[in-house]
């Protein structure tokens, strides 16, 4: 019979394995080891503190090229009534670096002195003259570098359970050492399964899954500083892989077991770890991330140190959860087994750009972008999607909603683990609105002028909402006016009136519809909709393409119900392409470049205007003005017109600058 995963909460979760490391010895430093100080010391944690063995300075040093001299040999010369000194018993030439003699107390730098080898001769060797003559007085220890300025003997050098960057090991050598104690690297299995898997660079067929957790896994592992085993892909088979996880255990500090962790048929990993050792935990109330195991592995008889315990902890295969997985729970361990605190993140607190719902029981770990527009911080929720890897690529940090919160409302603070300075956080220009393909390019344009682009797709009048609420620097829009023809202007009266903004052309694009290679059904144009064997995929309400359609079969006379898959709404060019390629639907309306991406046809019906709406605070604003600058930029425009179905002709034209009438609803 199977038995169904049961959710603790993660405090829970956490403090069972802290109690079974202690029982099992495991609680603290692993073991340590002497390593050569060198550069590959570098990211160790050390074991025990770093005491200065020699001073450093080890002797008095000369701090320039000079004489050596006793400072009260000087203290009558003037300007005007220069002291000479012999060489030999008053006076010693030195290199920087140089110990000082045992009777002098004072450098005088080399071009402060007049070299000569009798009365009034210059010296021929100005290091080897025989007298030199100084006009000024030097105080004891001028230009001397005393015994110990460094690092004096005996002091602390590093303390225990530092993490060693390469200027410690500049102060460790300095100070008399030649090795450093450092815990030892836990090395960590990581091992993939499932029959589905297919590793890097294989071909990829219908329901393969190209194997990564366990690279983002062993990445993990060896930037916290801890050695990385990866396993070959494990196919679903219960005995081979018992046979590995022992083999892994045997031979490492730390498994991971990656997929099979939840309810499926094939997912073995529970049942694994309950024949080779014991379960402590199946289930934890986190999202993503529930089906966590945590366990203890026996060694076998045969392997090294028999009755060591081996951990392992069932990470579930969702990407996003294996990720997340590895922060909360392999990171704290690796902190813990090398003696250095666990990870700390900085946190800030930032507004919600949007409503959000979250699981009651569990820990929602929420992905956002955050920026900051005006005076406020504000955090963009992500795609909340447990399979959505880029989720995390383009996170900013990550918003616990802890247990108990159901939900915020937009405009709630919550606090942000940052993944990144907060420094960057300035540098972010927020655009939210309507998506378009060209913004990506302007992307990485701005990456390149020291800006980040954060993008929402909420659709045009979406975009609008948000400057209304200044929570956006800029918007992309493309909302045609019915009744004039004219772009977004009649829109921005409806949603910003009274407000000082700059309407800016940014490209003329082609709408059309998107249909499978080889157009199966002959779709001609938008007439076709209303066909009974045709499929449609629709936008969301508020985007402009959605305004565009119902515009257009408006003007045919199609209504509504008359369009199959009508009520279909997607949010963005690529995921209608997207549908269509999938065979989900037969038709959608879209921009040539998504049909390109997807490899469909494509039948041009429109061309449109698509233009960037700025609010006149931010376009005088120095984070905007590469935005400005990209739109006269000729390689920036050749870019974007070598995009099918895109004209630039348009960029950077001001349609409106200016404070905006109210208008009537259009
Ligand atoms: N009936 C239930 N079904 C599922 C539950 C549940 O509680 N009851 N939980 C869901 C959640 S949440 C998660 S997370 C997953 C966990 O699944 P498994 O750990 O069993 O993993 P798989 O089913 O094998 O894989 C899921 C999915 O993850 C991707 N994957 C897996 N391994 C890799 C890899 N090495 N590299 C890249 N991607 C990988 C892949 O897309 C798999 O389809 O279960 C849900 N179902
Ligand atoms: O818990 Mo799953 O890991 O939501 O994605």
């Amino acid at each position: 019979m199977a038995v169904y995963l049961h959710d603790i909460p993660l405090d829970q979760a956490q403090a069972r394995l802290r109690e079974a490391l202690e029982e099992a010895g495991l609680g603290g430093v692993l073991a340590e080891e002497y390593i050569p100080l060198d550069e590959r010391a570098v990211g160790r944690v050390l074991s025990r503190a770093v005491w200065a063995r020699i001073s450093s300075p080890h002797y008095h040093a000369s701090a320039m090229d000079g004489f050596a001299l006793r400072s009260a040999d000087t203290r009558e010369a003037m300007p005007t009534a220069p002291v000479s000194l012999l060489l030999g018993s008053q006076a010693q030439y030195v290199d920087t670096g140089d110990p000082l003699p045992d009777w002098a107390d004072a450098v005088v730098p080399i071009e402060q002195v007049e070299a000569l080898d009798s009365a009034d001769q210059p010296a021929a060797d100005p290091r080897k003259p025989q007298a030199i003559r100084l006009r000024a007085g030097l105080p004891p220890w001028a230009h001397v570098r005393p015994m110990g300025e460094d690092i004096v003997a005996t002091q602390l050098v590093l303390p225990a359970g530092h993490t060693v960057r390469p200027v410690d090991l500049g102060a460790a050598a300095a100070s008399g050492h030649t090795h450093l104690w450092a815990a030892r690297k836990p090395r960590a299995a990581v091992l993939p399964s499932g029959t589905e898997l297919i590793p890097v660079g294989q071909d990829v067929r219908r329901g393969d899954i190209i194997e990564f957790n366990s690279i983002v896994l062993a990445g993990q592992v060896n930037t916290w500083g801890g050695e990385a085993v990866r396993f070959p892909i494990t196919p679903d088979d219960f005995e081979l892989l018992c046979a590995r996880v022992q083999q892994a255990a045997d031979e490492n500090d730390l498994v991971l077991l990656n997929a099979g962790s939840s309810a499926g048929s094939e997912d073995f990993s529970a049942r694994v770890v309950e024949r080779l050792g014991e379960l402590l935990v199946h289930g934890v109330a986190v999202r993503p991330g529930h089906p966590v195991i945590l366990g203890m592995l026996r060694r076998s008889a045969g392997a090294a140190q028999p009755e060591r315990r081996v951990p392992v902890v069932g990470v579930p295969g969702y990407p996003v959860s294996a990720a997340l997985t590895g922060e909360i729970f392999v990171e704290p361990l690796l902190s813990r087994w090398l003696g250095r605190g666990a990870f700390q993140p900085i946190e800030v607190e930032a507004a919600l750009t949007r409503k959000v719902t979250s699981p009651a029981g569990d820990d929602d770990f929420m992905r956002v972008v955050v920026g900051r527009v005006g005076t406020r911080l504000l955090a963009a929720p992500l795609s909340r999607g447990a399979g959505v890897i880029t989720s995390l690529v383009r996170a900013d940090g990550i918003a616990v909603l802890p247990r108990g919160v159901q939900g915020l409302e937009a405009g709630s603070n919550v606090r942000v683990r940052l993944y990144r300075a907060p420094e960057e956080l300035e540098r972010t220009v927020f655009a939210i609105g309507s998506h378009d393909l060209t913004l990506d390019l302007l992307a990485q344009h701005l990456a390149e002028r020291g800006r980040r682009l954060v993008s929402a797709n909420v659709g045009s009048q979406g975009g609008l909402v948000a400057l209304r609420r200044g929570e956006a620097h800029l918007a992309g829009s493309h909302l045609l006016d019915p009744d004039s023809g004219e772009y977004n202007l009649r829109y921005l009266g409806q949603y910003l009136a009274g407000r000082e903004v700059r309407l800016v052309a940014w490209v003329n694009r082609e709408q059309g519809l998107l249909v499978p290679k080889g157009n199966p059904k002959g779709v001609q144009g938008l007439a076709d909709l209303a066909r009974e064997d045709m499929r449609f995929i629709n936008r969301q309400r508020g985007a402009g393409t959605r305004v565009l359609l119902d515009y257009h079969l408006q003007r045919l006379g199609i209504r509504a119900e008359q369009v199959q898959g009508y009520e279909q709404e997607e949010y963005t060019h690529l995921a209608v392409a997207a549908a269509v390629a999938s065979g989900r639907a037969d038709c959608g309306l879209g921009v040539t470049a998504a049909a390109q991406a997807l490899e469909l046809d494509f039948i041009p019906l429109f061309h449109e205007r698509y233009d960037l709406v700025i609010p006149e605070e931010y376009a005088q604003n120095e984070l905007l003005k590469p935005v400005f600058d990209l739109m006269q930029d000729a390689a920036f425009r050749r870019e974007v017109s070598a995009m099918p179905g895109y004209d630039v002709s348009v960029m950077g034209r001001v349609i409106h600058l200016g404070s905006i009438e109210p208008a009537e609803r259009a």
